[in-house]
């Protein structure tokens, strides 16, 4: 976690950009701007709409990431809005990374694996790499606790050999989140609360100069008293905090999430920032791809910085 920690400190910004594009979240005007040469370029024709889709997220994605570079320490694909579109959306899922890192971010796989110990293994090769091989390039990937411990050791033990991190999910932001997480244990405690601690014990062995481990925890930004509460309970546990922005969070909400130093702690926001552009007067369908592009670049800019800004202010 140290890598991420250093570059929040150089950024000032504890904000994660979450890179989930959507067929709505792209400007119509650049997948259709695609579409001569994707036809051009695929052997079979009924490939071509999800390709042609791939590309446009890619072409999105980029301009993002040159939007947000050097304003924010962090990118966060999610994978499931690029295997929708199969093998070309892996192949933009693995050509994001990549061009995330290239641009100096730290690039979190939100992909919330989880199986069995053995195939958790097989899963884990998302930092390590197969081979000598790293077709990934992430410094982080997403996984579910819900297989318990041997779920989770090849990921801890690939995160120490590649010198990377992970984020179990501990308390989410989603409506239903509370259906299993909020049960009561025998003794007294919630689900989710077992979950930390043992998301605490997992990265005991893995503390960073920064003081907190490889383990972090994905606590949601809707829910500011258990977060808070977790911080104190994770002394040395890092927090992804999505849920800010769509889902309703707000800066005053994950103040509790951070340590007494403002440090512990990074907020994603996904479509707050990367569809910004679709809340602007300004845009319209007639415009040029490219003239859209330019209004994805600077409203996701803005919202970045707007959202960099309300949580310098309350930290
Ligand atoms: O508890 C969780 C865990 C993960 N997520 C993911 O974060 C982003 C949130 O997107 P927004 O557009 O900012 O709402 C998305 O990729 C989720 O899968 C989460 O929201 N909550």
């Amino acid at each position: 976690m140290d890598r991420l920690i250093d570059a929040i400190e150089a950024t000032q910004n504890p904000s994660v950009v979450g890179l989930d594009p959507t067929e709505a979240l792209v400007p119509p005007q650049v997948v259709a701007g695609l579409a001569d040469e994707v036809r051009d370029s695929v052997e079979d024709p009924a490939e071509a709409p999800a390709v042609q889709l791939a590309s446009a997220f890619y072409e999105f994605n980029r301009t993002i990431i040159d939007a947000v570079a050097g304003i924010v320490p962090a990118v966060k694909p999610q994978i499931a809005m690029y295997e929708a579109l199969g093998p070309a959306g892996v192949d933009v899922y693995t050509m994001t990374c990549d061009y995330a890192a290239s641009r100096g971010l730290y690039v979190l796989a939100d992909a919330k694996r989880g199986d069995i110990g053995s195939t958790a293994a097989a899963y884990a090769h998302m930092l390590t790499g197969v081979n000598g091989f790293d077709p990934w390039k992430v410094d982080a990937v997403t996984v579910n606790p819900y297989l318990g411990t041997d779920g989770i050791t090849p990921f801890v033990d690939a995160a120490k050999e590649s010198d990377k991190d992970l984020f179990v999910l501990v308390r989410t932001s989603n409506p239903s989140s509370s259906e299993l997480q909020m049960l009561d244990l025998a003794d007294g405690s919630k689900v989710y609360e077992r979950v930390a601690d043992l998301v605490e014990g997992w990265g005991a062995d893995t503390i960073g100069e920064h003081g907190y481990s490889r383990v972090g925890a994905v606590v949601g930004a809707t829910h500011p008293e258990e977060g808070k509460a977790l911080r104190a309970r994770m002394p040395h546990t890092f927090f992804l905090v999505p849920g800010y922005g769509a889902q309703g969070g707000t800066a005053a909400d994950v103040r509790g999430m951070f340590d007494e130093s403002g440090s512990g702690a990074i907020v994603n926001s996904s479509r707050g920032i990367i569809g910004a552009w679709k809340k602007d007067e300004r845009y319209s369908p007639s415009m040029s791809a490219d003239d859209a592009l330019a209004l994805v670049d600077e409203t996701a800019r803005a919202a970045a910085i707007r959202m960099r800004d309300d949580l310098r202010a309350v930290l």
